[in-house]
């Protein structure tokens, strides 16, 4: 199912808004692990002279969270033949909803979607209207199955203001009501954070890392620039 949407400008995440104040929040990177490495490459401004590194990081980093999520999900005993004997394995209940929004998040929804195999995908295209005042999104395409009762994964790399993450998510319960809600992404500000899990308190948000702040024009400080220009060149 395809639908094209209106856009809508959501009021403001302020400064304010403190995330560590804030229950359900992951950090993955807090931690040393091989993800800090990742995510210190995806920054570095040489580095990213190389687009294919750039997306691969990202893919890396969805790989890695995708992990730590499935922790957080159902399995089911199932009895196993091996060449040499019967024993019990643990599956996945029900592979969950993998959304993104386009364009950035495609390397990291293929990350989720490495670990996640036989789960369907939904997309959105929204993107940030330049310009404007205070940041409005526009959301303007999304297709999905039935979101309902099912355990839905949104990614988005970068989560500025928050409101990409937060329009799509209302334009996406058009298509049913999760019964698990988990966002995911690599670099967050700490008011968009803060917006989002205001927002959509039934959500589960996993970050690679919490940045220091927005500059005037909604980008995350020191964050590592456009990622979308980044993974599939600049846009005119
Ligand atoms: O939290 P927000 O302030 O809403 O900003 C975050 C959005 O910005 C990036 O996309 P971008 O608008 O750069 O589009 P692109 O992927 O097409 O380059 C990113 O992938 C998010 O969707
Ligand atoms: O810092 C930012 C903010 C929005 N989108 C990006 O790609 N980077």
């Amino acid at each position: 199912m395809a639908t094209p949407l209106s856009s809508s400008a959501a009021s403001a995440p302020t400064a304010a808004d403190a995330p560590e104040a804030l229950a359900n929040i992951h950090v993955v990177c807090a931690e040393p692990s091989i993800a800090n490495h990742f995510l210190a490459e995806l920054r570095d401004k040489d580095v990213q002279k190389d687009s294919l590194r750039f997306r691969r990081n990202l893919q890396r980093l969805g790989e890695i969270i995708a992990y730590r999520i499935s922790a957080h999900l159902s399995y089911t005993d199932k009895t196993i033949q091996t060449p040499l004997a019967e024993t019990t394995g643990k599956l996945l209940h029900d592979f969950p909803i993998l959304a993104t929004v386009l364009r950035a998040g495609l390397p990291f929804h293929q990350g989720f979607l490495n670990y996640f195999d036989q789960s369907p995908s939904a997309f959105v295209a929204a993107y940030r209207i330049e310009g404007t005042a205070q940041v409005q999104v526009q959301v303007d395409y999304l297709s999905a199955p039935s979101l309902d009762e099912r355990v839905l994964i949104l990614a988005d790399p970068m989560l500025a203001t928050g409101k990409s993450l937060v329009q799509t998510y209302r334009a996406m319960l058009r298509f049913g009501t999760p019964r698990q809600v988990h966002i995911a992404a690599v670099i967050a500000s700490p008011e968009g954070l803060a917006y989002v899990a205001r927002e959509i308190p039934e959500a589960t948000l996993w970050v690679a890392a919490i940045d220091e702040k927005l500059n005037e024009q909604a980008y995350i400080i020191p964050g590592l620039g456009d990622a979308g220009d980044l993974s599939f060149g600049s846009k005119l």
